[in-house]
């Protein structure tokens, strides 16, 4: 499979699964992968040979200390034409201008949360503003940071949320993302994402993760506009959740997460690596390709997911569920239970709930909730949040459906009804109290103003004289014990 300039594919038993988006994928989470585009490229039985086969280098990329557990444990072989370290020194990038042309507001990627005041009102975003045709940008010079709390300098976690716009591909540049693994939510536009380890092919409705280190670059089909949300996290690595009582199966399924295989270009070219370390960035100029990676093994590797394929798991009696029900993956924090961020989707499915207020319910969280929208509407709220938009609850900020939703759910026949269809929104959810940046709340200038109004409505329904007895609230209890 001939994928970009000389880039071959694996042809060998490691040669993966192609799937219906063409390109071939090692299917598992959390697996032992083999993959060598060249036939016996990994060396047998050992890691570092003396001379390695084909006089490819050794390296090793480590996603965890040596010594976690071996649960925890995350590393890759990479057996590559040149080893990363040969390339001129990094600089600092310069601070790009404002954006003159068109109202496409500058991006701002940063991960300085004290620059900004701190606003505990829920927030709206309109559809962030895409790029116009006169203004050239990639994905990486797209990145726009929201909100988000933690250092990336140690382990103890932290999260940023950030909103990609681009509309053109990177070409012969790279992202290395030196500070956190980037969970990548497309809304708008196909991504073929070429990693140190192969090829990927993201469209809206699928999801990838692109661990920290591995570099990247991001291509799109022409010049039309592309939009998406990132979620990045520091010092922790996102994973399917436990499924406690569920049992064995459900939610998300370890067989439906897509690895690459390997696939190498051998190109002199000038290059360009952008790394992102300690929230600031750099760049450095090598002369040739960083996708010279022949073959590699490990358990360390970008892999894509396709929420099509989520298994959902919900109340079938009476009340609504939260929606951890709905996680995909998780980056638990230490505590137990506990997530730097869980990402979580309410993907179409059938209601059929008795006796229930179906919509999410009222509620104030010890957790901060960013939605995000691919495609369609949200159940809570039938308009204002829409593709390629936002909201942010955050920690004790209370939200809930609007009034044209409550009053819908507080009337409609208890049938059994199809929830979302045609729809995905997800959340990033998590622990850390997020602070919104200048850029979320002023330079996008999409914060939608009347935002609050969609529950300003929800009058009183208090009726001192209301009695058990009257309202005949109990009777479906009563129904389930016929016997007494
Ligand atoms: O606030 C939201 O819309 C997200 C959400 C959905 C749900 O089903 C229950 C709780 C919750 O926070
Ligand atoms: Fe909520």
């Amino acid at each position: 499979m001939q994928l970009s300039g000389n880039l071959k594919t694996a042809t060998t038993h490691h040669a993966g699964v192609v799937m219906e988006d063409g390109h071939a994928y090692l299917p598992g989470f959390g697996n032992e992968f083999s993959s060598e585009a060249l036939p016996d490229a990994l060396p047998h039985g050992q890691n570092t040979p003396q001379v390695c086969p084909y006089g490819l280098y050794a390296e090793q990329l480590s996603g965890s200390a040596f010594t976690e557990p071996r649960g925890a444990n995350q590393r890759v072989w990479l057996y590559r034409i040149r080893p990363s370290v040969v390339h001129p020194p990094f600089q600092r990038m310069e601070k790009k201008p404002v954006a003159k042309k068109g109202d496409w507001p500058a991006p701002e990627m940063t991960t300085r949360w004290d620059d900004w005041a701190p606003n505990p009102n829920q927030l709206r975003w309109l559809p962030f503003k895409l790029p116009s045709a006169d203004e050239a940008v990639d994905f990486v010079d797209g990145i726009s940071t929201v909100c988000g709390a933690g250092d990336c300098r140690h382990r103890m976690g932290g999260i940023a949320v950030h909103i990609y716009t681009a509309n053109r591909s990177m070409g012969d540049k790279c992202f290395n993302n030196s500070d956190g693994d980037m969970l990548i939510v497309p809304q708008q536009g196909a991504l073929t994402i070429r990693t140190e380890m192969g090829v990927m092919k993201v469209r809206p409705n699928e999801i990838c993760v692109i661990q920290r280190g591995i570099r990247f670059a991001v291509d799109i089909d022409g010049t039309d506009p592309v939009r998406g949300y990132i979620c990045e996290v520091f010092g922790v690595h996102f994973k399917i959740p436990d499924l406690g009582p569920i049992g064995a199966n459900g939610l998300a399924s370890p067989r439906d997460f897509l690895h690459p295989v390997a696939a190498f270009e051998d190109r002199k070219c000038e290059f360009k690596i952008i790394n992102k370390y300690q929230g600031a960035m750099f760049e450095t100029t090598q002369n040739h390709s960083p996708f010279d990676v022949v073959a590699w093994h490990g358990n360390y590797a970008p892999y894509k997911y396709d929420l099509a394929k989520f298994m959902v798991i919900n109340a079938t009696a009476f009340d609504h569920a939260d929606p951890s029900i709905f996680t995909v993956l998780t980056a638990p924090s230490g505590i137990p239970g506990v997530a730097v961020c869980d990402f979580v989707i309410f993907p179409p499915r059938w209601g059929v709930q008795e006796h229930t207020f179906r919509p999410p319910y009222y509620h104030r969280n010890c957790m901060s909730e960013f939605m995000g929208l691919i495609y369609g509407n949200y159940e809570a709220k039938q308009g204002g949040f829409l593709p390629g938009g936002a909201s942010l609850h955050s920690i004790m900020t209370p939200h809930g459906p609007d009034k044209q939703c409550f009053d819908q759910a507080t009337n409609e026949k208890m049938q059994p009804q199809r929830v979302a269809d045609g729809t995905q929104s997800f959340m990033f959810e998590s622990s850390f109290s997020m602070c919104l940046t200048k850029w979320g709340e002023e330079t996008c200038e999409r914060v939608d103003p009347e935002y609050y109004k969609c529950w300003a409505n929800l009058d009183s329904n208090f009726d001192p004289n209301w009695t058990l007895e009257k309202s005949n609230a109990d009777a479906w209890l009563k129904k389930a014990r016929p016997q007494a």
